[in-house]
This record gives structure tokens, sequence and C-alpha cells, in this order.
């Protein structure tokens, strides 16, 4: 199966969840009035795309009704799938790290797929015939440092510390001279990420800042969340304290396969204003990939990835 195949049938539950509910709307309608604009609203707060998503999208779909003077419910598929669209396009300036000797912290709760995370983005940049350092500054669990070992192999990346209670700021200390002198092009680092001690998660994160900042300066800085998708609302609101105490550059939101949750993705996009930037949609290396908000809605909406009317309709825009 290709990834946009595993994203289709990954989001199958999150599909009958959004889509067949919308899709009962756009049928279900004669005319487009204000009950159509508020069952529409209850089908995707339901879905998890959040109030601010919801109202932008409406918002949205409100003015293009009204300026192409569309009568028919049905019409309004094609709008808001445009639309949804519009509210998810990141554009490839995101990935910019990518073209940079950068360092990338990696923050996230123990279990939403951080380790995982980590390891599959090290073997897409390997790949890429990139060098690629990993810090484990996660040094309160001993199986976070050697699960980082295997994945460290798989992707044949080099792994800086990994012993249970070290100093992880020590370790950046480490893993940042490492990536200087191997020339590396990413420096990824594993952090822990305790939301329920903000104090010291902040004082931890500030720590390994300045350490970044003053010895290695020159290089582009990116900070990651991984947020389980699974976990619907408590993602967002994850996403949200983490925004707190760190400078976020991106999300990565894991197991989208099979999570009745996806609709997430668009409710923190647009509640915080940072970009998803990858997605996972499994277990192994190959199930990390990079947020394309085509894709996404297409595979939401189950429309084949070179969908002509698709096309028609932003060069009718
Ligand atoms: N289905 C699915 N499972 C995933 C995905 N990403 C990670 N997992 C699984 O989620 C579980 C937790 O992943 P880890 O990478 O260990 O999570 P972590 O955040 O590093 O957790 P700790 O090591 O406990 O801090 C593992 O069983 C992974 O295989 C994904 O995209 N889809």
């Amino acid at each position: 199966m290709g990834f946009f195949e595993k994203l289709v049938a990954g989001l199958g539950k999150t599909r009958d969840n959004i889509v067949s509910g919308m899709d009962s709307i756009f049928h279900g309608f004669s005319r487009i009035d204000d009950d159509f604009y508020e069952e529409l609203e209850e089908v995707l707060i339901m879905g998890d795309l959040g109030v601010q998503a919801t109202y932008d999208i409406l918002d949205d779909l409100k003015a293009k009704v009204k300026e192409k003077h569309i009568k028919e419910p049905m019409e309004c598929r094609e709008l808001l799938i445009e639309s949804i669209k519009e509210q998810m396009d990141i554009g490839e300036t995101a990935y910019e790290f990518e073209n940079h000797t950068s360092v990338v912290m990696v923050i996230g709760v123990n279990g939403v797929g951080k380790t995982t995370t980590i390891g599959k983005l090290a073997g897409k940049l390997r790949a890429e015939d990139k060098k690629v350092v990993i810090a484990a500054a996660d040094t309160f669990r001993a199986a976070a440092g050697e699960q980082l070992k295997e994945w460290a192999n798989r992707s044949q990346a080099e792994l800086i510390g990994g012993q249970e209670g070290s100093d992880p700021a020590s370790v950046v200390f480490d893993a940042v001279a490492a990536a200087k002198a191997r020339h590396a092009d990413v420096l990824m680092i594993d952090t822990a990420g305790r939301l329920h001690n903000k104090k010291n998660l902040m004082e931890e994160l500030r720590k390994m800042n300045k350490i970044i900042d003053r010895e290695f300066p020159e290089a582009y800085r990116e900070t990651l969340v991984v947020l389980d998708a699974t976990t619907g609302q408590n993602a967002l609101q994850q996403a949200k304290e983490f925004n707190d105490v760190a400078e976020i550059t991106g999300i990565v939101l894991t197991k989208m396969d099979g999570t009745a949750k996806g609709g997430i993705a668009v409710a923190i996009h647009a509640e915080l204003g940072v970009p998803v930037k990858y997605i996972g949609v499994g277990e192994t290396i190959d199930d990390l990939q990079k947020f394309d908000a085509d894709d996404f809605v297409n595979a939401l909406f189950e429309r084949p990835k070179d969908d002509e009317t698709s096309e028609e309709v932003s060069e009718n825009k």
C-alpha cells in the first residue's frame, strides 16, 4: 500500500465520523438556510475540528455561497473541501530545516509515539543521504534510551547519550559537539515531556536551548511537538500546554491510522496557528510523511489523488 492508500484506509473511522455526517446533510437539505449551516456546524464540532476551525470553515463557506450565488446544498461539498484545504495548507517553507544544518527538538509526553517518530524521521533524512545525530535527552527512563538505540541502528543515525539518570543538558552538550565534529546535517533531540510539572519542564527546555544557542548558534532551529491523534481533544490540550512553555514550530500527529479523531489535525492548526508538519499512519519506518493538505482532505473525502474536478475548482477560484 502506498502512503496515500494507507491514509485513505487509516482515516476510515474519521471519515465515518465527519464526512458521512456532512454528506447526509448535503443530501438531506433541499435549500441552504440557517438550519443547514447549524447542522453542518454540529457535525464539524462532533468530528473534533474544534470551534475555531469550524467557524472559520463555515464563514468561508457562507461567503463563497453568497459570492457564487449557490442554491444547491450539494454544491457546498466541493466548496467545503476547498475551504478545509485552504485552511490546512502549509507550503514547502514549513520544512526549511531539512535544507539547513539544523537542530530539531522533539517534545511529547510518554506513549504518544515520540521515539518512533524520531526513528522514522531519521530514516527519512538518511534516505536523502543526510547525516543524522540523535541525542537521547529523555534520560528518565532506561527503556526510552534502549528503544531509541534500536531506531538509531535501523535508520543508521548516530546516537549520543541514553544513560538513565544522566543530565539532559549535558547529553545535549555532547550531542552538539558530536554533530559539529561529524558535520551532521540534522541533530535531533529526544526530550522528556512531563507536563504535570510545567515549571521543571520549562527549566529543562531552557537549559537545553541555552546550550544550543551558545554552542551551535549557526544551526537552524525547529521544535516539534508529537501528539497522539487518537486522544482527540486531549492532544489539543497538550499542544496548548506545550505552546505555553516552548516556541513550537510544528506538530507531528501520530496514530492517524484507524482513529475516529483525525479531525483534530484541523483543530490544532486553527487554534494554535502552528502547522501540523508530519503525520504517522503506522509503526514502520515508512509510515511518517509530510503533512499534505490536499492529500489529507482528499483522503478524508476519499477522492483519487489526481482528481480533475479538484483542479477545476482551484482554477476557477
Ligand atoms: N498505529 C500506530 N502506532 C504508532 C504510530 N506511532 C507510534 N506508534 C506506536 O505507539 C507506541 C508508542 O510509541 P513510542 O514511540 O514508544 O512513544 P513515546 O512517545 O516515545 O513513548 P515513551 O517511549 O513511553 O516515552 C508504540 O507501540 C509505537 O509503535 C503510528 O503512527 N501509528
